[in-house]
């Protein structure tokens, strides 16, 4: 049988980019994409707001909800500082294979680890396993009717702490509107949209911040 797309996203990445350079892996995976095969990374526009806000955060512990490929785990890993950890979480063993190869390409290994397992099992599990006791920053960018139910998860889980940020992908394309509706009516939430376009295309989209109130 033939090649999957994430297969041959990495096969791009292994011919076009340098072992070991976060920013090459970026910029191979943005080239394919671009020009070759579209996919649904959160991509080179919003991905330069992505890096901002984590710039401003500068996390200490940051979670991934849906890796997919690994370009956004790579995207937020090599501005993490020395000691701060990433948790990625993605349930199609598929994806998470040819996620793992990247991001291990890339070099960063150390700073990820990636859980494959369905977000709603995981989340709970959290402090037990991996000893966390807050997130810093949550990026959202898994199936878009999954935002509310795992943010309220979140809150339940005692795993948000006042000033932690989540920064949501495609609250325009495909859409969240529910997501929207709840953090931006949450008096817990501080919410603000920047607007971008949905990655590699011309249409809109955007990715909406919001800062957890306590
Ligand atoms: C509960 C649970 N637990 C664990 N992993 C989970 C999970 N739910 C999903 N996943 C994982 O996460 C990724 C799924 C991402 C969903 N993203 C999108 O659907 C998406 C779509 C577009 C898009 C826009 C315009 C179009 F015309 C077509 C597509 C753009 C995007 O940026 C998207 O993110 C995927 O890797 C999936 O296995
Ligand atoms: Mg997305």
């Amino acid at each position: 049988t033939g090649s999957s797309r994430p297969q041959r996203m990495l096969k791009a990445v292994q011919k076009n980019a340098t072992k070991g350079d976060p920013q090459s892996v970026i910029s191979a995976i943005d080239y394919y994409c671009r020009h070759k095969e579209w996919a649904m990374n959160v991509g080179d526009d919003k991905g330069l707001i992505l890096d901002s806000v984590l710039t401003e955060v500068n996390p200490s512990t940051a979670l991934e909800l849906g890796t997919y490929c690994g370009y956004s785990t790579v995207r937020i890993a090599r501005l993490l500082s020395p000691g701060s950890k990433l948790i990625t979480v993605e349930f199609n063993p598929a994806f998470a294979e040819v996620a793992r190869q990247i991001i291990a390409y890339a070099g960063l290994q150390d700073k990820v680890t990636l859980v494959e397992g369905p977000s709603g099992d995981l989340i709970p599990k959290m402090k037990e396993r991996f000893g966390i006791k807050y997130f810093d920053f949550v990026f959202l960018d898994h199936w878009k009717d999954r935002y509310v139910p795992d943010t309220k998860l979140l809150e339940d889980c005692g795993l948000l702490k006042k000033g932690t940020v989540l920064l949501a992908d495609n609250v325009i394309c495909p859409g969240a509107p529910e997501y929207l509706k709840y953090v931006r009516n949450s008096p817990r939430y501080e919410s603000r949209y920047y607007k971008s376009n949905l990655e590699y295309t011309k249409v809109e989209d955007g990715l909406e911040k919001s800062v957890f109130l306590g």
